[in-house]
């Protein structure tokens, strides 16, 4: 009898199951289209996060993001996703850093990256190894840039922060405050990273601190916009600038025929960007007509190398964050001779930044360094009067 009504069933089913298994079918995929136009599957998560959740979990404790408990997960898996874009800075790093020694060489407007190429990071191949698809918050203009200066330590300082969940920033630098202002506020939004409630955008741009059009365009966009300046001796700068163009034009002068006008009197040629650069004072003087100094903070470009920390401490307080990025993250890397980040918890090896930064510089003669030095000792002490730090540069 068994027997018989599963042959029934079965013969039945041999006859209607085709038809039924397409009228199936059919309902998956109109309610999975009625759904996709409804607007559900723009915020079902991507390739971002599908790797960390195999099993789906995910998915369904990311699903409802106005509920504040899902927001701090997501922020928490976005601080994981930061943390592993550190690990591969090594390639990451190369692709930043050949895009910032082009931007250093090339003429305004060419070789302008594509808003996802700067998104992820990667102006040329594309290729840093970084699943990027976030489509979750909404892209900002940025509440906090780090506006110089060239050399200071800019990169350093933005990898540290972008371990911070609280912090989403552009990869390369976006150069819409000097070079490409004329795309529009829109434009420049669309380069940012998508941010959760709660999250700060930064970019950073070390160029924006000698652009004189800089300060009113930032000031213009939001006048409570934060900005950070990394400042590093400006002999030191001089020589770091000068270093990164010599490695890439290696039949460049000397650096001495380059900063002095004339070997004999001693003067300083001020028309050699790598020179009017570390005149820290006049650049500030610019951004302290459109901004008060409570809007700015000085990062010591020496002690972001030499405590780390400490100075994150300063930059997470300005910035109005939780003190997330500490001691714990830091170890100094005798090889590099640079602090570089600890493996974080649950992810994968230690990393420094690329080779880029951190090069060995060419031995200047002590009497050009003096003569240096002289020079700048007036401005600096000017710019220790007008920030209210001394940095102790000599
Ligand atoms: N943790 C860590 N690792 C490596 N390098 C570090 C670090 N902290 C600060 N620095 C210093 O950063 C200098 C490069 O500065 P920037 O990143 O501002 O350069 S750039 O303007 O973006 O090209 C770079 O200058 P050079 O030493 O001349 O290469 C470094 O001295």
């Amino acid at each position: 009898m068994g027997c018989s009504g599963c042959r029934v069933r079965f013969n039945l089913g041999k006859a209607v199951l085709p038809k039924v298994s397409v009228f199936f079918t059919m309902l998956l995929v109109f309610t999975y289209l009625f759904y996709c136009l409804a607007g559900v599957c723009d915020s079902v998560p991507r390739t971002l996060y599908s790797h960390q959740s195999p099993d789906g979990d995910y998915d369904d404790k990311t699903r409802g993001l106005d509920n504040p408990r899902s927001q701090a997960l997501l922020r928490s898996h976005l601080a994981e996703e930061l943390v592993s874009r550190w690990n591969g800075t090594d390639s990451a790093e190369s692709a930043l850093g050949d895009a910032e020694q082009r931007g250093a060489v090339e003429a305004p407007g060419q070789q302008l990256p594509s808003p996802r190429q700067i998104y992820d990071g990667t102006t040329e191949d594309g290729g840093n190894g970084i699943p990027v698809s976030n489509t979750f918050g909404t892209k900002k203009i940025p509440q906090a840039i780090i506006i110089g200066v060239k050399k200071g330590g800019t990169r350093a300082l933005l990898e540290f922060l972008r371990i911070h969940p609280d912090v989403r920033a552009v990869g390369a630098e976006p150069h819409f405050f000097d070079r490409f202002y004329d795309k529009g506020l829109e434009w420049y939004r669309s380069l940012m990273p998508r941010t959760l409630d709660g999250q700060i955008t930064m970019e950073k741009t070390p160029s924006y601190f000698v652009t004189k059009e800089a300060p009113a365009r930032v000031r213009n966009m939001n006048c409570d916009t934060k900005l950070i300046v990394v400042v590093r001796d400006p002999v030191t700068r001089a020589i770091s600038d000068y270093t990164q163009t010599l490695s890439k034009n290696p039949g460049l002068p000397s650096f001495q025929s380059l900063a002095l006008k004339n070997a004999t009197t001693g003067l300083i040629d001020t028309t050699w960007s790598a020179v009017r650069i570390g005149l820290y004072a006049r650049h500030l003087e610019n951004w302290l007509q459109h901004f008060p100094l409570s809007r700015l903070l000085f990062v010591s470009g020496e002690r972001l190398v030499s405590d780390p920390a400490g100075e994150m401490g300063r930059v997470q307080d300005f910035l109005g964050l939780k003190r997330v990025v500490s001691d714990k993250h830091f170890y100094f890397n005798q090889t590099k001779g640079f602090p570089c980040l600890k493996k974080p918890e649950g992810s994968s090896r230690p990393r420094c930044l690329g080779k880029s930064k951190g090069r060995p510089h060419p031995q200047i003669p002590s009497e050009v360094l003096q003569r240096l030095r002289d020079f700048y000792r007036p401005f600096n002490h000017r710019f220790y009067q007008m920030s209210g730090q001394d940095f102790g540069w000599e």
